[in-house]
C-alpha cells in the first residue's frame, strides 16, 4: 500500500504493507512513517518480521505465562508419572517374591550352602534368577584366570564365609548389582564401615579349618549385643571345600588392591534420654565423614572443639563399625584409646562403658599404672600413653589391636611424641607385613591365623593440635594425613579476661572469684586452675573456711529472722512481703534487672571470640567481676540503691514499703523496728532488703545467700578414688568446686561444671643446660591450654570461664601452644628411653 501524505508544506509519501497495517489496526496508529528516501529497507523487513512473529506468539501477560508453565509443568508431572507406573509394572516383582527379600537387618550374617540352595529354589519357583555372585567379576577385575572348578570352590567359599573379603577395584564393584538381600555380595559404599582400604584375605588355614568358628551377632535391636559363637564343623564342614586356586600365574604380580568387605554394623543400644543427648553432639552429625576418612586412609587427624565429643564418641563410631568386635578379619583387633592423663582415662572409660552399655571392665576396658580392668572380650581399651609405650616394647607390632587413637596429641608429653614417632613405624611395618602376606595368599601359601598380621589404622585427636606438625612433610607420615575439623560445641563458653593481672596473688585472687561467683551467680559448680598440689590444698583449705562461715552466717540470719518474726505481732506475711519487695524490683531493682545485668555478660562476650572480648576489653568494657568481693558486692547494691533513691526520692524506699503495708492491711505497731527487721541497714547505711531476695532467686536452689560449697582437690599424686570424687553427686544445695592442677584441663566432663576461674599458670619442668638441673618453675599457659581451660565449662550447658589475667597478656605474652616436653629435658634421658624400648638409630627417629 502506498499513501501520499503532505506535512508543513513538505510532500512525500510512503509505503506501507497491508500486514503492517493490519498488525497495528488494534493498536493506537503508530504506524511506522519514514519518508522514502531515509527507509531503511532492511530495519523495515526486521521490524515487519518481529511484528509477525507478535502476531503468531502474541504477547501474554504475566499471570498468563505463570498460568501457561503452570499447565506445562503438570503436563510434564502427568507424563512422568506415567511413565514411572509404566515401568514400575514392568519390573514388579510377583506377591510371593517379597518373602524372598532380606531386611537389611541380617547385612553381614552367614548364609550357608544349604540355605543357599534353597533360596536357589524358591528363586526359581517365582521365576526370577538368583542374585549374581559377583566373585567371577572381581576375579575378572584382577586379571585372574580361574578354572571353573577353582571359580566355583571360591565362590561357595564366599557364600560361607561372610567375612571373608575379595581383591576388587573398587569402581567395578560399585557397579555390581547387589544381591538380594544377602551380606555375601559385597557391598561397596562410601558409607558407614563398608569399604575398606586395606585388603586382607581370611588365611587359607581358615577356609579349611572344619572347626574354625566365627561370632555372629545376635539378630536384637533392643538388648545390648551379644555374641554367640557358630561351631561351623556342624552345617558346614562337609560343605566348605578348600581354597584352590589354579591358574594364579598373574596373581602374584597383581598388588593387592582394595578389599571390599561385608558391610559390618554392630548394633548398640543406648538409653533412649541418652541418644537423643548424644544426637545433639557436633561429631555425631560427621559421623560418616570421619568413618570414611579412617577407612580410606591409614591415619587421620580429628580436629574438633573441645566438648564436641571426640573421645567419647569416636571410639563408639569405630566400635559399631566393627573395630573391636570380632566381627571383621581386619578390625577383629581391639580399639586402643590414649590419653596423656590417668584420671582422663578412668573417667572416659567409664562413660563410654556407660554409653554403650556395658559393664566398665568388660567389652570397655582400661590400663593405668596401677590399677587394670580388661576382660577377655574387650573391645575398646582405654590407658595412658605411657602404657602403650610400654606394650610397644614388648610387641612392636602391637598385634592386638586395630586402630589406635592418640586423643589430646596436642599436649607434646615426651610419651606422646615418641608415640607419634614409634607408631608412624608400626603402622607403615604392619601394611608391609600384611601386603606380603596377601602376595603369599594369593600365590597358594598358607598362614597361620594366629601369625596374620592386619592393618593397623592409627588417629590422633585433639580440640588445640598444632596440625602442620603432622601434615606438612614426609618425616612422621609418608603422606600428609587427612584432618577433620568439628568446629562447633554442643553449648557456648563466654570467656572473661580480667582487667588487671595479679602477678603475685593468684591464688588469692582466684579465692576472691570463687566467692564471688557463689555469692552472686546461679547454681553451676566451680572449676578452679592453680598450679601444683600445693595450691591446690592450700585453696581448698581456704575455701572450705569461707564455706563453713557463710553457712554459719546464713543459719545466724535465718534464726534472727525467725526471732523477729514471732516477735512482730502483725509479722507480715512472707507472701504478702514477696510482693511488696516484687513490686519494688519492678522499679529497677527487679530480678530480671539483675538477670539482665548478668546475661548481659553473654551479650557482651557471649558470641565473640577471645580477641573480640579483647577488644571489648580495650575498651575499658571488661566485663569481668575482676575483684567483686565483699566489699565491691556492698558498693554495687549501694550504687543500685542510689539510683532507686533518684527515682523515688531520699527515703522514700521506707516509706514506699510502709505504704504497701499499710494497704496490705499489715501495718504494723512499730514501722521503724519492722523496717530494722526486715530491711536491715547495710554497713554503709542502706536499706537493701531487696538484694538478699535478689540472690535467692539468682542463686535457685541455694537458698537466700550463697550455701555450702563442697570443695574437692584434684590433682595427679592424689589416689584413683578421691579422684573420682569429683564424678559423684553432691548434697542438694550445695555448689561443688573443684580445684585442680591441670590434670583437670583436658579431656575431662565433670558434670555439672558451669564456672571456670582460669589462674593461667602452670608448673613445668625446665632444664639448665649451664648447671645440668632440673627445675619446676611456674609459668603462663598457652593459648592451646587456656583455650582447653575453658572448654571444661560449658559441657553439659553453656558456661563461663574466667581469666584471671588480661587479654594484653593473654595476646602479647601466652605462647600458642606449649613447648614440647622433649625440648625441656636433658636429653641423655630421652636416648636411654629410646634404647630401651627398641630404637637404636634415635637420630633418625621420627620427632
Ligand atoms: N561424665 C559425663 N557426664 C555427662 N555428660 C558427659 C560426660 N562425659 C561426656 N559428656 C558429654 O559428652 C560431651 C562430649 O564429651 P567428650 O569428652 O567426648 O568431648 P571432647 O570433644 O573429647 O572434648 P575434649 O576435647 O575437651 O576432650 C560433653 O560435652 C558432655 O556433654
Amino acid at each position: 500500500m502506498e499513501a501520499c501524505f503532505e506535512v508543513e508544506g513538505q510532500s512525500g509519501h510512503f509505503k506501507c504493507d497491508q500486514d503492517l497495517w493490519s498488525a497495528n489496526s488494534g493498536g493506537d496508529s503508530n504506524a511506522i512513517i519514514l519518508p522514502e528516501k531515509k527507509r531503511n529497507k532492511k530495519k523495515g523487513k526486521s521490524q515487519v518480521h518481529e511484528l509477525l512473529k507478535t502476531k503468531k506468539n502474541p504477547k501474554l501477560t504475566k499471570s498468563q505465562k505463570r498460568k501457561l508453565k503452570k499447565i506445562e509443568e503438570e503436563k510434564e508431572k502427568a507424563r512422568l508419572l506415567s511413565e514411572s507406573i509404566e515401568t514400575l509394572e514392568k519390573y514388579k516383582i510377583q506377591e510371593d517374591a517379597y518373602s524372598l527379600m532380606w531386611s537389611s537387618r541380617n547385612l553381614g550374617q552367614v548364609e550357608t550352602v544349604r540355605e543357599r540352595r534353597r533360596r536357589v529354589v524358591q528363586f526359581s519357583k517365582v521365576g526370577l534368577a538368583v542374585p549374581h555372585q559377583p566373585f567371577k567379576r572381581k576375579a575378572a577385575v584382577c586379571e585372574i584366570e580361574l578354572d571353573s572348578d577353582a571359580n566355583h570352590s571360591v565362590q561357595e567359599l564366599v557364600e560361607n564365609e561372610f567375612q571373608q573379603p575379595v581383591t576388587a577395584d573398587r569402581e567395578v564393584i560399585a557397579s555390581l548389582p547387589i544381591p538380594f538381600g544377602s551380606s555375601e555380595g559385597l557391598v561397596c559404599s562410601s558409607g558407614l564401615g563398608t569399604v575398606d582400604e586395606f585388603g586382607a584375605t581370611l588365611p587359607v588355614e581358615e577356609f579349611t579349618n572344619k572347626n574354625s568358628d566365627t561370632y555372629m551377632q545376635e539378630d536384637s535391636q533392643d538388648s545390648p549385643p551379644t555374641w554367640r559363637r557358630i561351631n561351623r564343623s556342624t552345617d558346614q564342614a562337609d560343605e566348605c571345600p578348600e581354597m584352590h586356586i589354579s591358574n594364579t600365574t598373574n596373581l602374584a604380580d597383581c598388588p593387592p588392591q582394595r578389599v571390599l568387605f561385608a558391610p559390618v554394623v554392630v548394633h548398640v543400644s543406648r538409653p533412649k534420654e541418652l541418644e537423643n543427648k548424644r544426637k545433639d553432639l557436633p561429631i555425631v552429625m560427621m559421623e560418616q565423614e570421619i568413618m570414611e576418612a579412617i577407612n580410606e586412609n591409614i591415619t587421620v587427624i580429628i580436629c574438633g572443639e573441645t566438648g564436641c565429643g571426640k573421645t567419647t564418641q569416636v571410639p563408639q563410631f569405630l566400635y559399631e563399625a566393627g573395630f573391636g568386635s570380632g566381627q571383621s578379619s581386619v578390625r577383629r583387633g581391639i580399639i586402643g584409646v590414649t590419653q596423656p592423663r590417668r584420671v582422663a582415662v578412668l573417667a572416659t572409660a567409664k562413660r563410654v562403658a556407660f554409653e554403650l552399655g556395658f559393664r566398665l571392665g568388660k567389652e570397655v576396658g582400661f590400663q593405668v599404672r596401677h590399677d587394670r580392668r580388661i576382660g577377655d572380650s574387650c573391645s575398646i581399651k582405654f590407658m595412658t600413653d605411657g602404657i602403650l609405650l610400654r606394650e610397644v616394647q614388648s610387641d612392636f607390632l602391637l598385634k592386638k589391636y586395630s586402630i589406635i587413637i592418640l586423643d589430646e596429641a596436642h599436649e607434646r608429653s615426651l610419651n606422646t611424641d615418641i608415640l607419634i614417632g614409634m607408631l608412624s613405624r608400626v603402622i607403615q611395618q604392619r601394611q608391609i607385613i600384611y601386603d606380603e602376606q596377601q602376595h603369599k595368599i594369593i600365590s597358594g601359601d598358607r598362614i597361620s591365623p594366629e601369625s596374620m598380621i592386619s592393618p593397623l589404622k592409627l588417629v590422633l585427636m585433639s580440640a588445640t593440635l598444632r596440625v602442620e606438625d603432622f601434615v606438612s612433610g614426609t618425616r612422621i607420615f609418608r603422606s600428609p594425613p587427612p584432618v577433620i575439623e568439628v568446629p562447633t560445641r554442643q553449648y557456648p563458653v563466654t570467656i572473661h579476661f580480667s582487667k588487671r593481672t595479679e602477678i603475685v596473688d593468684y591464688i588469692g585472687q582466684a579465692y576472691k572469684k570463687v566467692l564471688s561467683i557463689h555469692k552472686r551467680l546461679p547454681t553451676g559448680g566451680i572449676l578452679v586452675f592453680v598450679t601444683g598440689q600445693r595450691e591446690v590444698e592450700y585453696l581448698c583449705r581456704l575455701l572450705r573456711k569461707a564455706s563453713k562461715e557463710l553457712v554459719e552466717k546464713s543459719s545466724n540470719r535465718n534464726m534472727e529472722k525467725e526471732v523477729s518474726k514471732a516477735s512482730a505481732g502483725n509479722a507480715i506475711e512472707e507472701y504478702d512481703m514477696n510482693e511488696v519487695n516484687e513490686a519494688f524490683e519492678m522499679h529497677g531493682n527487679s530480678h530480671h534487672d539483675q538477670t539482665d545485668r548478668f546475661s548481659s555478660y553473654d551479650e557482651d562476650l557471649g558470641d565473640f571470640d577471645d580477641n573480640e572480648s579483647d577488644f571489648s576489653d580495650d575498651l575499658g568494657t571488661d566485663s569481668d567481676l575482676e575483684g567483686i568481693d565483699d566489699a565491691d558486692l556492698l558498693n554495687e547494691e549501694t550504687e543500685t540503691n542510689n539510683d532507686l533513691s533518684e527515682v523515688f526520692g531520699e527515703g522514700s524506699l521506707v516509706s514506699l514499703k510502709a505504704a504497701f503495708e499499710v494497704l496490705a492491711g499489715k501495718t504494723t505497731s512499730n514501722p521503724h523496728s519492722d523496717e530494722k527487721q526486715i530491711v536491715p541497714s547495710s554497713p554503709k547505711g542502706c536499706s537493701s532488703q531487696s538484694i538478699p531476695c535478689v540472690e535467692e532467686k539468682r542463686n535457685g536452689a541455694n537458698g537466700l545467700c550463697a550455701g555450702a560449697m563442697c570443695v574437692l582437690p584434684l590433682y595427679a599424686m592424689l589416689p584413683a578414688s578421691a579422684q573420682l570424687r569429683v564424678f559423684e553427686e553432691i548434697k542438694e544445695g550445695e555448689r561443688l568446686v573443684v580445684v585442680a592442677t591441670n590434670v583437670a584441663e583436658t579431656s575431662l566432663t565433670i558434670p555439672g561444671i558451669k564456672y571456670v576461674v582460669d589462674t593461667g599458670r602452670e608448673k613445668v619442668k625446665n632444664y639448665n643446660s649451664s648447671n645440668g638441673m632440673e627445675t619446676y618453675e611456674i609459668q603462663w599457659i598457652s593459648k592451646a591450654s587456656a583455650a582447653q581451660r575453658a572448654g571444661r565449662a560449658g559441657r553439659t550447658g553453656p558456661g563461663h570461664c574466667y581469666r584471671l589475667y588480661s587479654s594484653s597478656v593473654f595476646n602479647n605474652i601466652f605462647l600458642d601452644f606449649s613447648s614440647a616436653e622433649i625440648s625441656k629435658i636433658p636429653v641423655d634421658g630421652v636416648v636411654l628411653l629410646m634404647k630401651s624400648i627398641g630404637v637404636h638409630k634415635v637420630i633418625s627417629f621420627s620427632w
